[in-house]
């Protein structure tokens, strides 16, 4: 890292992550801006099995992944675990987007709008969010030997953003010659792109890879090409440990009536790589928290911010009085340990590991009549859910009566599997510390599958019902639709068998689908936030949080698009309130919206050997 070091920088990040990485990046392309990053693990940038598309999800359980698990989990089967499930997060620059899927795509256009119309958030809607997706975003067509199978529109793509993105490079026939037809003959759509604003249908999605060398494009390889700044300072093996405040700083308490705000200096962290590990502290006009949606809170926590009835009893002076942080913590329960399968007869070309087909449905278009209507009733009758704010209630419903994609049918793989996804849980958890300890991992629990609904006069648990129901629905229609239905030999799990077996067998096989958010949501306090549209934390002058945990409600996008979005409003919104020159170079180039207009060209790779999945 660099040499140069600020006695205080105009913005301090814990975190290199997804988000925090990017952001970084673009308040550094301005010289006259000083900017220091804080990251807990080590620089993986050289590492083959972060770099390597075809390796994604290798770095799972290694140095570049905290390793985190859920605490036991009454909602799913007890397979050894106690229903306990793996928390995949990146440990790296780069953050998760180090060890993600790449699945590079926007949420729809009523999702984004509902954050302004029904959550009150002025400035957060689909106009300004896929602004600064497209901002964040270069988009390559793809080659000509591969077009045919690929339509898209450069128009709802960006063509100058720092993450690249492209379709994969081979193509699985199974999907474009008899999926696509079997969707379009069960009722289906396949549009061209979903990127406008419209995603429900099937398709293949983008994929965040560097076509040029078919690398991942990530918020690790954006940082190369700004690791020369003198006014950008990233630490790995830095981890936060703490907030420092003004008042203590000064040897005062923190004065708390209402309108006081608390003021922070600097970021504490342990540094791991002097010898022995030493404390150490980096200052900062601007305190940024983008450590993701477990340790943003807990940073929050460990400095006196959050409910004073958790951190009194762990010895924590509360500084401010928020009970909201770590609240709302979601991850949408996907059946991943054993997917939906089809035996098929006939040949495929295109095997690469990599395919991406992801359908994006509605509730109407994955459940039967009869179900539509009883669970419908349920929604209209219902005015509170317990442990769900109401906003949110408010947001499904809105959701679920206008159509909106609520389920998602991943197709990942060489081969003919395809899982099952509930996008949008209403059960909802928390995630806590439980010590004082800022090694300590926190306490994890999304509460998965708790929210019980009462559907024709029976109770069932929502989640897994409607994850269920739908995918039954949907695994009849296409096994029984040409031109699917002529080459299918077998089906695993049997489609044709009574709800209750179906449902239970979906159930053993449903856990994490790795995409949590929340955590710190955005909304009005008094409805359970933890920032304002400001992105700034209640009751401080200047510390925000820019990271996935202050998404509202789950996107029903993959994560990742809307993280780099999110990124990207930050920065622009930063760079108003400096009342600097006006925006750096990115954010302008967003403005014009230019179209992707360019070419992939996929590099030779080396032959990487059999899949490891
Ligand atoms: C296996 C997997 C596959 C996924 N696939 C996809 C996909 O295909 N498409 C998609 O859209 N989404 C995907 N996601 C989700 C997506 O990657 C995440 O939602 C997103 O990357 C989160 O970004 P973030 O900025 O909120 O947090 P992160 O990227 O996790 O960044 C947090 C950073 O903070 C650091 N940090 C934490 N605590 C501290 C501390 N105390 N001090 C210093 N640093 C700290 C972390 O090490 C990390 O670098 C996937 C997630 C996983 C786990």
């Amino acid at each position: 890292w660099n040499s140069t070091t600020y006695d205080t920088y105009d913005y301090v990040i814990a975190g290199a992550g997804t988000a925090g990485l990017l952001l970084a990046v673009i308040l550094s392309e301005n010289p006259d801006i000083t900017v220091c990053v804080l990251e807990a693990g080590a620089d993986g940038t050289h590492e083959t099995n972060i770099t390597n598309p075809e390796l994604r999800g290798t770095i799972q359980h290694t140095q570049y992944d905290w390793q985190f698990w859920t605490s036991p989990q009454p909602g799913l089967i007890d397979n050894g675990t106690m229903g306990a499930q793996p928390v995949p997060r990146g440990k790296t620059l780069g953050g998760t987007s180090a060890m993600n899927w790449m699945i590079h795509n926007t949420d729809s256009r009523v999702q984004l709008d509902i954050w302004e119309s029904l959550l009150n958030l002025t400035g957060w809607n689909w106009e300004s969010l896929s602004t600064a997706y497209r901002q964040s975003e270069t988009m390559y067509g793809p080659p000509a030997n591969i077009a045919q199978d690929f339509t898209y529109d450069p128009s709802v793509h960006g063509g100058n953003g720092y993450i690249r993105s492209v379709f994969q490079r081979s193509v699985l026939s199974l999907l474009t010659d008899y999926l696509n037809p079997t969707l379009l003959n069960s009722g289906y759509r396949v549009p061209p792109d979903r990127n406008g604003g419209d995603a429900v249908g099937g398709g293949f999605l983008p994929l965040a890879i560097n076509p040029f060398n078919y690398t991942r494009s990530y918020a690790g390889s954006v940082y190369s090409v700004a690791k020369s700044r003198p006014n950008l300072h990233v630490r790995v093996n830095s981890q936060v440990t703490g907030i420092i405040w003004e008042h203590r700083r000064h040897g005062h308490r923190h004065d708390h009536r209402h309108d006081a705000k608390a003021t922070a200096v600097g970021l504490k962290y342990i540094d791991r790589k002097s010898e022995p590990e030493s404390t150490s502290c980096v200052l900062g006009r601007q305190i940024i928290l983008s450590a993701g949606c477990i340790q943003s809170s807990q940073i929050l926590e460990l400095s006196g911010v959050g409910d004073p009835e958790i951190l009194a009893p762990l010895g924590i002076e509360p500084v401010v009085n928020l009970p909201n942080v770590g609240v709302g913590l979601r991850d949408p329960p996907m059946m991943n340990y054993l997917p939906i399968s089809f035996e098929l007869n006939a040949t495929f070309s295109g095997d690469e590991f990599i395919q991406n087909y992801i359908q994006l449905e509605s509730a109407r278009n994955m459940l039967s009549d009869d179900d539509f209507a009883a669970a419908s009733e349920w929604l209209n009758s219902t005015d509170t859910i317990p442990g769900l704010p109401n906003a949110q209630l408010s947001v499904f419903k809105a959701l679920w009566f206008a159509d909106e994609p609520l389920i998602e049918m991943a197709w990942q793989f060489q081969v003919a599997n395809v899982t099952p996804y509930n996008l949008i849980p209403l059960s909802q958890g928390t995630v806590h510390i439980n010590s004082s300890d800022p090694l300590a991992p926190p306490a994890i629990d999304p509460n998965y599958n708790r929210v019980m609904a009462t559907i024709n006069g029976t109770e069932v648990e929502w989640d897994m019902w409607f994850l269920a129901k739908a995918s039954q629905f949907w695994q009849t229609k296409v096994a029984t639709t040409a031109p699917m239905r002529d080459i299918i030999t077998s089906v695993d799990p049997p489609f044709d068998v009574p709800f209750e077996e179906y449902f239970s067998t979906v159930k053993q096989r449903t856990g994490t689908s790795e995409h949590l958010t929340g955590g710190n949501p955005m909304l009005m306090r008094e409805e359970g936030g933890v920032v304002d549209t400001n992105l700034l934390v209640y009751g401080t002058s200047n510390v925000r949080i820019v990271d996935g945990s202050v998404f509202p409600y789950q996107p029903s996008a993959h994560p990742m698009g809307l993280t780099y979005a999110l990124a990207m409003r930050a920065a622009q919104l930063l760079q108003e309130m400096s009342g600097g020159d006006g925006l750096t170079a990115s954010l302008q180039l967003l403005q014009s919206n230019v179209s992707a207009s360019a070419t992939a060209v996929f590099g030779d790779v080396t032959d990487i050997g059999p899949c490891r999945f």
